[in-house]
């Protein structure tokens, strides 16, 4: 399926602003591009002012077809997968129906469903096993990407050589891509550091200044840590780019949706208006990440922290008064 396949034509599933970004970077890496969108008026708007209305102010080049068939997919050699994780299975399903053969699956998704508890390899596992579920992850705003800024994330996959052959065929000079054997390590730091920026929004919208927010990095960066490692992960993979590099970019911007939804929570905001209409991962991964948490006894105060205030269990300074409540323990 794959063994010889130079992935000269490339399908992304999904024209969002992710969907969008991963396109151009392909074509800029000498792809063909074929970008699946669920509506028609996204389709229209590549064609018609090769523009996706996700990602404005981007030139999407001519080697970028849109479609809204599934079917339309057939000649991609690989797939990338730029969904929303909670909606990512049942596009997947869609998927699976019209190419039962299977291809390389890239999920470029950062979340947990949380109806199951399933990582999104998994997902592609379960719903089209015909397929070989891949991750790409790291820091990496769609902005960012558009406008050819330098980028850094990993493409992993078991199959290492494959996840190698994967990232040289969509790496250009501005979007690098490393390549790495650990998927669920590279899943974990994108589906993580989503709950952890929420965090440091929060204590930024609540004014508590810059030294609160390195300590919730680093803090953060110990439950993502614990976390990670219980289910699976490599410890250096966390260390990398999606793990430890995408918490630091995350936590660190209002370019972030996730850190502007916990942004707003600290101002103030009710869950429903911080959320703004924007797609902010971290709100729906948290009570999943903090169930499983629990389930392997992990201890996560921090999503912990997240989770009550989505939940409207808590308010937002009652859950920074228990944090800092927590007894001193050392370190690590
Ligand atoms: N935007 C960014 O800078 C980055 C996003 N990501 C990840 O990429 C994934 C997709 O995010 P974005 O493209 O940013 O989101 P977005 O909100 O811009 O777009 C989501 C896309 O998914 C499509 N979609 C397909 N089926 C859907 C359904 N049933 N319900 C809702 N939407 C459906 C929507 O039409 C839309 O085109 C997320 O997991 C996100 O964390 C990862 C890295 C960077
Ligand atoms: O994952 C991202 C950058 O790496 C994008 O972050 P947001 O989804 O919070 O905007």
């Amino acid at each position: 399926m794959s063994g010889q396949a130079d992935f000269s034509t490339i399908g992304i599933v999904g024209a969002g602003s992710f969907g969008a970004a991963l396109a151009v970077a392909a074509a800029r890496a000498g792809r063909k591009v074929l970008l699946w969108a669920r509506d028609e008026k996204t389709v229209a708007a590549i064609a018609e002012r090769r523009e996706a209305p996700r990602l404005p102010g981007v030139t999407l080049p001519e080697t970028i077809a849109a479609t809204s068939s599934l079917a339309a997919l057939g000649e991609a050699q690989a797939l990338i997968l730029a969904l929303p994780t909670q909606h990512f299975r049942s596009v997947v399903e869609a998927v699976a129906r019209a190419h039962p053969a299977g291809l390389p699956a890239i999920s470029a998704a950062k979340g947990i469903e949380q109806a199951s508890g399933c990582f999104t390899t998994q997902i592609i596992g379960e719903v089209w096993p015909a397929a070989i579920p891949a991750i790409l992850s790291g820091p990496s705003f769609a902005a960012d990407i558009g406008r050819g800024l330098p980028t850094a994330v990993t493409l992993a996959c078991s199959d290492e050589r494959l996840a190698q052959r994967l990232a040289g065929a969509l790496t250009s000079p501005a979007f690098r891509i490393y390549h790495s054997g650990d998927p669920r390590g590279v899943e974990i730091g994108g589906a993580a550091k989503n709950v952890l920026a929420i965090a440091a929004g929060i204590a930024i919208g609540l004014k508590f200044g810059e030294s609160a927010r390195a300590a919730l990095v680093a803090r953060g960066f110990a439950e993502l840590r614990r976390f990670g490692e219980a289910y699976g992960a490599q410890a250096e993979t966390l260390m990398g780019l999606s793990g430890l590099g995408d918490l630091v970019l995350t936590c660190g911007s209002a370019q972030s949706r996730n850190f502007a939804f916990g942004l707003a929570l600290g101002e103030g905001k009710s869950p429903a208006e911080a959320a703004g209409g924007k797609l902010a991962e971290g709100a729906f991964t948290a009570s999943i990440l903090t169930e499983m948490a629990r389930a392997k006894e992990v201890e996560t105060p921090i999503a912990d922290a997240v989770a009550a205030i989505i939940a409207g269990e808590v308010g937002v300074r009652e859950a920074v008064a228990g944090l800092l409540a927590r007894p001193i323990r050392a370190e690590n």
